[in-house]
């Protein structure tokens, strides 16, 4: 059975920034560490060779090779002991061709090659295990963490709702009794309240809010004709739009449409003329059309459904919200307005203030089964910040120090996805660039095929897939955004804030199910802890030698000496850290076996360090820049030394080089200061946006002033 590894990026919105150069002036020691690796480097991959050896080569071997064709392809163990003669020869050659005279510069000699048991060139990487900080307690306080219910012996006969949606509940979406948050909410939807509903995630909330709506619009008369949107919904607009075309299933004349972002505008637009009854868009998405789209009209809508409100508040999307309301306002119309999130915050309550009327608070507690309905509180801020998660999951943390990430991260998907059966995996990573990065490591290390040597591998092969922000829609859309029977979610870069881990988190332990959680936190980063139980969330600690002890099932990474299960713990232990090494120097060979990979390994590098100066204030006392050591940072790319100038690094266009005429001027001018709007919109590139790009500036401009222009008047209405 393929077991599943998903990198997600969709929480921490991809971040582009602008390039500024971060190069700081190098100290003596560091010029002179710089120069050192440069000659290692170049000694191991572009040794100079003699025109001599070079025909010796070509006699013995018969074919014309470069050492770097030796390292490029990661070989799996059984290559790699078939392999070790050709390099145990490879290596005679080349300390031979190091010897001979040649006109070309020869480079110091490489440090002797140690060859491990697995036969690859043991190229010796710095100690994984030396200089790392303290790893501190983690002493998660104990909190009553908020449990919810989520399954009631209530079925939805008991709503009095029509007959076709009832046997389509049962036989299309397969359901039949009510989750608590469906008990609570339904009745008052359909009583024609607003509401603003809290319950964890995967509890239903959308079955919640959409079998009201759906009741309601089959009841219109006249019928609803196709023409302008009745309903308005937002976010997660694809798994919304897929679950409305199953309830209307039975009412053909209702038609839902869906608005996000990869699809083309002009497609867009063209159902928008046609006519769309039930509308589910995103912010970004919408307010575009709102400015651009003449066929858009609110005047005949009667619902406005805020899913994953606070989210869409957290990304600063407050500004779209008020176009949006503005927009509704505009028609004088009333309507019923619903805000659902699994974590309220005050934002949320500032929203449903200027939004809503009256609202019903609802939130599902312990003792669903008792209350026989809502509780009519007289506010949404009646409701406190606590988060609900779901019923049956256990989340971890471990403590990890950076320059171990990577093997940690590593081992325990090792672990999970070959060493037990019936994993998926979703790790959430807080950059595309790092995905794609890791993505692409870890399939070419650790994906190796089995040896038919080893007895104690299984045959369990790894499935890695990624998902982030600037793949395009369409394929995020074809993993679809409910991901079913996820057993783990893996945070290997926290969240920016403890409603963002709730949210992550939900992605496994669905409906009742089991799920598990592993945050992964720096020495420095651990006070996170604290601030997840100030919102009744507490964690139990994992701990990192026990993630590593995975690798001794693993004989792909033994270590160098000989191992016998009969030795003492400190020979386990030293085993252990053997094998992480061995994994360690996988990676880093990887990564220096060719400029590609170098340069992809150190853009991942800066696009995870930029990613983390945009953790908000409240949290910057925990995640800031300067408690990262960039030297074990870089470890954590596969990199054996932080690369110099990162800044640099990622100006993969030439013409920014600083060695051309554009790149000197560049390099002379202070980098450009982003304002705060370029910084925002620069976080902002999220599934939220419009994802309409490639228009001219120019034109930005005249729509910009256009659509102030409009807002000011629809405020003014
Ligand atoms: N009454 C029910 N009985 C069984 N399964 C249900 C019921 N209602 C919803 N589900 C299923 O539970 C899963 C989660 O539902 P849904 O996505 O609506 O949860 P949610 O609360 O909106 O989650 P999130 O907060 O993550 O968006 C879906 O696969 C859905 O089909």
């Amino acid at each position: 059975m393929a077991e599943e590894v998903l990198m997600l990026n969709i929480s921490s919105a991809p971040v582009k920034f602008h390039k500024k150069t971060n190069r700081r002036p190098l100290s003596s020691a560091e010029k002179w560490a710089q120069k050192k690796w440069e000659s290692k480097r170049k000694a191991v991959f572009e040794p100079q060779e003699s025109s001599a050896s070079k025909q010796r080569k070509i006699n013995q071997t018969g074919q014309q090779h470069t050492h770097k064709q030796k390292l490029q392809t990661p070989r799996s163990p059984s290559q790699r002991s078939n392999n070790r003669d050709t390099e145990e020869n490879g290596d005679r050659r080349e300390k031979s061709a190091a010897k001979s005279p040649s006109k070309v510069k020869t480079y110091p000699k490489k440090a002797p090659e140690e060859h491990g048991d697995h036969g690859r060139p043991f190229i010796k990487t710095s100690s994984l295990f030396r200089n790392n900080p303290e790893i501190p307690d983690v002493l998660s306080p104990t909190v009553n963490q908020v449990k919810e219910k989520v399954f009631t012996s209530n079925t939805f006969e008991e709503l009095n709702l029509h007959p076709h949606l009832v046997a389509t509940l049962h036989k299309v979406l397969n359901v039949t009794s009510m989750t608590s948050v469906q008990k609570k909410t339904i009745p008052v939807l359909m009583s024609g309240k607003d509401a603003v509903v809290r319950s964890q995630t995967g509890s239903g909330k959308t079955l919640a809010y959409g079998i009201p709506v759906v009741q309601f619009l089959q009841a219109m008369q006249p019928k609803v004709k196709v023409s302008q949107p009745e309903c308005l919904k937002q976010h997660l607009a694809l798994q919304s739009f897929q679950m409305f075309q199953k309830l209307l299933k039975p009412f053909t004349w209702i038609v839902p449409g869906v608005l996000m972002g990869g699809e083309k505008r002009k497609a867009e637009k063209a159902r928008l003329r046609k006519g769309i009854n039930v509308l589910i868009s995103t912010p970004g998405r919408l307010v575009d059309h709102i400015k651009n789209t003449l066929s858009i009209a609110f005047s005949a809508v009667r619902w406005l459904i805020l899913d994953e409100a606070d989210r869409t508040l957290d990304l600063g999307f407050e500004k779209d919200l008020t176009v949006i309301l503005n927009a509704l306002n505009a028609t004088g119309l009333a309507r019923q307005n619903v805000l659902l999130s699994a974590t309220l915050t005050e934002g949320l309550s500032r929203l449903a203030s200027i939004s809503m009327k009256e609202p019903v608070s609802i939130h599902v507690s312990e003792d669903s089964e008792d209350t026989d309905e809502a509780c009519p509180q007289a506010a949404p801020q009646a409701l406190s910040d606590s988060y609900v998660v779901p019923e049956r999951l256990q989340q971890h943390v471990v403590v990890v120090p950076s320059k171990l990430h990577l093997v940690c991260l590593a081992a325990f998907i090792l672990d999970k996805c070959k060493f037990e059966q019936r994993q998926k995996l979703i790790v959430f990573i807080s950059s595309c660039e790092a995905v794609e990065f890791l993505l692409t490591l870890f399939t070419a290390v650790l994906c190796v095929k089995p040896s038919t040597t080893s007895t104690k591998q299984t045959s369990t092969s790894l499935n890695f897939y990624r998902l982030h922000g600037n793949m395009r829609q369409e394929d995020v859309a074809a993993r679809g955004l409910d991901l079913p029977q996820v057993t783990w979610i893996v945070q290997y870069n926290p969240s920016v804030s403890a409603a963002e881990y709730v949210h992550r988190v939900g992605r496994t332990a669905r409906i009742g199910a089991q799920g598990s959680s592993l945050l992964f936190l720096a020495p420095s980063e651990t006070a996170f802890v604290d601030v997840l139980a100030n919102h009744n969330i507490s964690l139990s600690e994992m701990k990192m030698e026990d993630i590593l002890a995975t690798l001794m099932k693993d004989e792909c990474f033994k270590g160098r000496g000989k191992w016998d299960c009969k030795r003492s713990a400190a020979a386990f232990e030293q085993e252990v850290r053997d094998r992480a090494t061995v994994l360690q120097t996988d990676f880093e060979n990887y990564v220096h076996a060719n400029n590609k990979s170098l340069q992809t390994a150190k853009s991942a590098l800066q696009s995870f360090l930029r990613a983390y100066t945009t953790y908000p204030s409240s949290l910057k006392h925990i995640f800031h820049i300067r408690s990262l050591h960039l030297g074990h940072a870089a470890k954590s790319f596969g990199l054996r030394d932080a690369p110099q100038g990162l800044g640099s690094s990622i100006t993969t266009n030439p013409a920014n080089s600083k060695d051309s005429k554009k790149g000197k001027d560049k390099a002379k001018r202070p980098p450009k200061k982003l304002t705060a709007k370029e910084r925002v919109s620069n976080l902002m590139r999220s599934e939220y946006l419009s994802g309409i790009d490639g228009e001219s500036k120019s034109k930005k401009k005249r729509k910009k002033k256009k659509g102030q222009a409009e807002e000011e008047q629809s405020t003014a209405a």
